[in-house]
């Protein structure tokens, strides 16, 4: 039978993922989980690190749902958030450049900035980061201590952590080369199935490089190592004030594999502003045979 989809594939610093518009028109959608594996597949599919869906809502301006490489649903994409500002303002699915998404874990604030009516960036208003452990969550400990720092073992090694949420968690390991990160060896083992992350983790590495820079690489939860992650790069910097090796209430720049954000903990709302790039990179129609 099959079902035809019309699709954007865009990018956030080469974060990329396969976005739907539900708006425009209805999306008939019997497994969103499924279609994120299918659509996701580089051979099989269309290739990307997973799908977004634009969607009406009736509790902001407009609707993202954002699923993994391996189908599992997150509750919030940094990257995500850019580009689906981006792909309403140009589309008029909103008459405004600032404008409120709906996910999972909230509303967030979108403002796209233009030049000469060409989209130039967009920043997201991250809200304010979730450090209570059993919020985040990570498992055992004192459930409302804030989690600046905790300690597991792993291959008969210490390795110490900061866990952060950004409506999604992560865990952050400060190192002194992201090149040299055990990215391998604990991204797959800690990612989305270790005991003392109850919901998986993005499991990132930072090294600060200046008091105005990080370096950031991650494996993500639900999608493996990715050229960029927004909520990611968020929770670094967070993680970086709170273990006092950035100050609070500065534009930081956070250096990805596919490019830069700026990132600024707001001191007096204590919000976290995210700006950068949003690319699209080809429209085309999926022919999924599968329903
Ligand atoms: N893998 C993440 C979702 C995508 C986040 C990332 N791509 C971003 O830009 O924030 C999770 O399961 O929480």
């Amino acid at each position: 039978m099959g079902k035809m989809y019309e699709f954007t594939k865009m990018h956030g610093l080469g974060n990329c993922y396969i976005y739907m518009d539900g708006i425009t028109r209805p999306l008939d959608i019997p497994d969103m989980a499924a279609l994120a594996r299918r659509v996701s597949d580089p051979a099989f599919g269309i290739g990307s690190d997973g799908l977004i869906l634009i969607l009406p809502s009736d509790r902001a301006d407009v609707k993202m749902r954002i699923f993994n490489k391996d189908g599992s649903e997150a509750k919030n994409c940094g990257n995500g958030l850019r580009c689906v500002a981006r792909y309403c303002f140009e589309h008029q699915l909103v008459d405004k450049p600032a404008f409120e998404i709906e996910t999972l874990s909230g509303n967030r604030h979108a403002t796209v900035h233009t030049e000469h009516s060409v989209v130039t960036g967009v920043t997201i208003d991250m809200d304010q980061p979730i450090l209570q452990r059993r919020l985040i969550p990570v498992a055992g400990g004192d459930g409302d201590r804030k989690v600046i720092r905790d300690k597991l073992t792993v291959f008969g090694t210490d390795y110490q952590f900061t866990a952060v949420s950004m409506g999604n968690p992560h865990a952050l390991f400060f190192v002194d080369d992201v090149a040299d990160a055990p990215i391998d060896q604990l991204g797959p083992l800690l990612a989305d199935t270790y005991p003392l992350f109850p919901e998986g983790a993005n499991i990132g590495f930072v090294h600060p490089i200046s008091e105005s820079a990080i370096d950031y690489r991650v494996w993500e939860r639900g999608s493996g190592i990715t050229q960029a992650c927004g909520t990611g790069a968020c929770a670094a910097v967070v993680a970086s004030i709170l273990e006092q090796r950035l100050p609070k209430d500065h534009p930081i720049t956070v250096h990805l594999a596919g490019g830069d954000l700026t990132v600024q903990w707001d001191a007096t709302t204590n919000h976290v502003l995210m700006t950068g790039s949003a690319e699209v990179i080809c429209t085309g129609t999926y022919y999924d045979s599968q329903v």
